[in-house]
């Protein structure tokens, strides 16, 4: 579904990815991981074409992503960090949203605006919002349109525990749809019972790529953290 082959981003003399090859496929829940910096966002951005890779290619099933942006309307992000029109509703983001994509057929999926509760803050400029609750406005916007694929940069950052629950369930329901789903998150244990397979960065490097049941079976370890750790130590 998502194929990157040599992709190299450099931001001056640090190397943010380094000669990236991998292929994600539908049904996968893949956890995006490393230290601060290593270049997960930096790689999730260049297979949303926000970021220009120097070189290599990447292609969304099977066509390359140079130039072409049809492809994005597949994609739902859910960004670190939000940016809207600060001086918008709740309603006013979610509309517009709407509105560019109106000639779209797809059933809209507003599940989480209604488990979040968010019809009552609707009238709520952005500027005014808890970080949370911009979080949550993020997630719903991730999922309006019921996309193919699901690219999440740390989701829960900044949710109460119910809230990441429930955003959790979500992600589960719409993995088991058979969707494609990318996730970052420093809180590794949140992922255990979300995530099929580890993707593993640092210095902008691929260190491996494998099932999360592989990396159980390599380590002798149940937990996400526990098998991670003793990697990094060995
Ligand atoms: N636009 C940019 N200009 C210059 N350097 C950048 C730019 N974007 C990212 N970088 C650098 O590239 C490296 C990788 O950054 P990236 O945001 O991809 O890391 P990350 O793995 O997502 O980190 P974190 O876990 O902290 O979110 C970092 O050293 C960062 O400072």
């Amino acid at each position: 579904m998502i194929v990157t082959k040599n992709i190299t981003k450099t931001f001056g003399k640090l190397k943010a990815l380094n000669d990236i090859s991998v292929s994600f496929n539908k049904g996968e829940c893949i956890a995006l991981l490393g230290p601060n910096g290593c270049g997960k966002t930096t790689l999730i951005k260049s297979i949303l074409g926000m970021v220009v890779p120097d070189k290599g290619s990447i292609e969304f099933n099977g066509r390359t992503i140079n130039r072409e942006w049809l492809y994005r309307s597949q994609v739902g992000y859910m960004p670190q960090i939000g940016r809207y029109p600060e001086n918008m509703t709740i309603a006013n983001v979610i509309e517009m949203m709407k509105d560019i994509r109106k000639d779209s057929k797809v059933h809209l999926d507003e599940d989480l605006i209604q488990s979040f509760d968010l019809g009552a803050l609707m009238n709520k400029k952005m500027h005014t919002l808890s970080g949370g609750t911009r979080q949550k406005v993020s997630a719903c916007l991730a999922f309006l349109f019921n996309p193919d694929v699901l690219i999440l940069d740390e989701p829960t950052a900044g949710l109460d525990p119910v809230s990441s629950e429930k955003l959790k369930d979500k992600i589960l329901l719409e993995k088991e749809k058979g969707k494609l789903i990318l996730i970052t998150s420093h809180v590794l244990s949140e992922l255990d019972d979300l995530i099929t397979e580890v993707f593993y960065m640092q210095d902008g490097r691929l260190m491996f790529y494998k099932k999360l049941s592989e990396l159980k079976a390599d380590t002798g370890e149940e937990k996400l953290s526990k098998a991670i750790a003793k990697i990094m130590v060995a």
